[in-house]
């Protein structure tokens, strides 16, 4: 297995070569050059498997062989033990046909650890068997920041530098990051949105020179390693719900599009999907490409669902490239297009895509009314993102025989302004961070701007 560039001009890698990369050197993302395909016969015999044993085996082929089985399945194993639910991921059934795919029982209670837990360690395994170092930068608002340090932080090899929105990712979330006090952890508050914060991560492997030769690796979406492992729990919510002897429909609270992209990839394996459903917040620029073909930048809004501020969408440069039929070059200059002006999906990838995703955009007040309707009827508070989730699956649930999948993308807990504002006292912290709010944190606050981001990093680098 090899791996290609969205933009169609970097050269390919191997597996180990794309986990220790970023961003392409053309600008763009990297996707494997063929899909490895799972057979009725693979799907049918995933069921009852454990989660580890699950992911063993939709994540092999991508591997490669890179990794002895016995070692990669020692690395999942290991990432999964770290979830404090059995189940790892566990289907919560709603009503007859919604269930919610909680994905929050994680060290940092969000979904990034799913693909963080084994991330890290891969890294790790990788680095160390080159004898190397290397330096990590990431993007937040508010959810990959944590879980990306609690995955790396016990990986002598590796510095990591986390950029969030100053003032704009929740309390909780900020202390996460912040109270983490290692000596190779670093978070930086930028004085902009998270759209500026990725922009100035995907510039810096674009131009590497202020790391002097050190090897920077992406911990986002960008790295292909964060979606194999998302991949996984599609197909492992869907055998537990009958898959591959019926479909199902999954509904995904949507911003930098590395979650439904995984989705995508498992569909394209031969999973039976029916539909995807993406639910935007406020930030709906997913929802209006799809709905009115107006893929246009509009300004940022902050909302009570800060981890979906997010305007500029990584990864449906991916899905763009499959749509278009792996043409980089189009893909290419669509994406040029799209930096300066309002742009537009031409008519045939736009069609295919229309029949594969549905998408609902949910403002803040409808947000507040979902938590509270939500809590009425299944006796769950939902976290902000989640619940748009549950309102665009409610309104675009299409085949109603089909069950319907929300994947619940955090613990409510982490969000208090959310919950408060719905009218609800609060949801507890979990025990090992009843006391987060009154640890000690380390964090400096730079201006938006690349030069001082990156000299920040050359200076402290170790
Ligand atoms: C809690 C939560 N829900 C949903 C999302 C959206 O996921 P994605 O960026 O993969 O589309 C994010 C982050 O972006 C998140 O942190
Ligand atoms: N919501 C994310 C934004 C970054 O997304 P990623 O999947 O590309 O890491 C966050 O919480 O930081």
């Amino acid at each position: 297995m090899r791996y290609i560039s969205t933009r169609g001009q970097a050269p390919a890698l191997s597996f180990e070569e794309v986990v220790l990369t970023g961003m392409a050197s053309d600008g763009g993302l990297y996707v494997p050059e063929t899909v490895p395909q799972l057979s009725t016969d693979d799907l049918a015999a995933m069921a009852g498997l454990s989660y580890a044993e699950i992911a063993f085996r939709v994540m092999q082929p991508f591997v490669n062989g890179e990794i002895d089985d016995e070692t990669f399945r020692l690395l999942v194993t290991e990432a999964y033990a770290t979830f404090s639910h059995d189940a790892v991921v566990p289907l919560n059934q709603l009503d007859a046909n919604h269930f919610l795919l909680e994905l929050f029982h994680g060290p940092t209670l969000a979904f990034k650890d799913v693909a963080l837990q084994l991330l890290g360690r891969l890294l790790d395994h990788f680095l160390k068997k080159r004898g190397e170092r290397a330096v990590i930068m990431g993007a937040t608002s508010g959810d990959t920041g944590s879980a990306a340090i609690e995955g790396c932080r016990h990986c002598d090899n590796l510095d990591i530098f986390i950029l969030h929105p100053y003032q704009r990712v929740s309390e909780v979330q900020r202390r996460q990051m912040t109270s983490v006090l290692a000596d190779n952890v670093f978070n930086v508050a930028i004085e902009g949105n998270f759209d500026d914060a990725q922009a100035m991560v995907k510039a810096s492997f674009a131009d590497q020179s202020f790391l002097n030769g050190t090897r920077l690796v992406a911990v986002n979406s960008i790295n292909w390693a964060r979606i194999m492992a998302q991949i996984v729990y599609y197909v492992a919510s869907a055998v537990a719900l009958g898959s591959p002897h019926r479909k199902v429909s999954f509904c995904v609270p949507s911003a930098n599009f590395g979650n439904v992209f995984a989705g995508y990839m498992a569909y394209r394996m031969g999973l039976p999907v029916e539909r995807f459903v993406i639910a935007t917040n406020a930030n709906d620029i997913l929802h209006r490409t799809l709905t009115a073909n107006d893929f246009s930048k509009q300004e940022l809004k902050a909302t009570l669902a800060p981890s979906m501020d997010i305007v500029v969408s990584s990864n449906f440069e991916r899905l763009l490239f499959e749509a278009y039929g792996r043409d980089g070059t189009a893909v290419a200059a669509l994406l040029e297009r799209f930096q300066d002006e309002p742009a537009a999906l031409a008519d045939a990838p736009l069609a295919q895509l229309r029949k594969l995703f549905a998408s609902h955009s949910v403002d803040d007040a409808t947000l507040l009314e979902v938590i509270r309707e939500a809590h009425h009827r299944t006796h769950e508070i939902l976290d902000p993102h989640t619940a748009t989730g549950y309102r665009a699956a409610e309104r675009e649930r299409g085949d109603a025989s089909v069950p319907m999948i929300t994947l619940a993308t955090a613990h409510p807990a982490k969000f208090a302004e959310a919950v408060v504002k719905a009218g609800f006292p609060g949801v507890p912290l979990p025990p090992h961070m009843d006391d987060l709010l009154e640890r000690d944190e380390r964090y400096t606050v730079l201006p938006a701007e690349l030069s001082a981001v990156q000299q920040f990093v050359a200076e402290n680098r170790r």
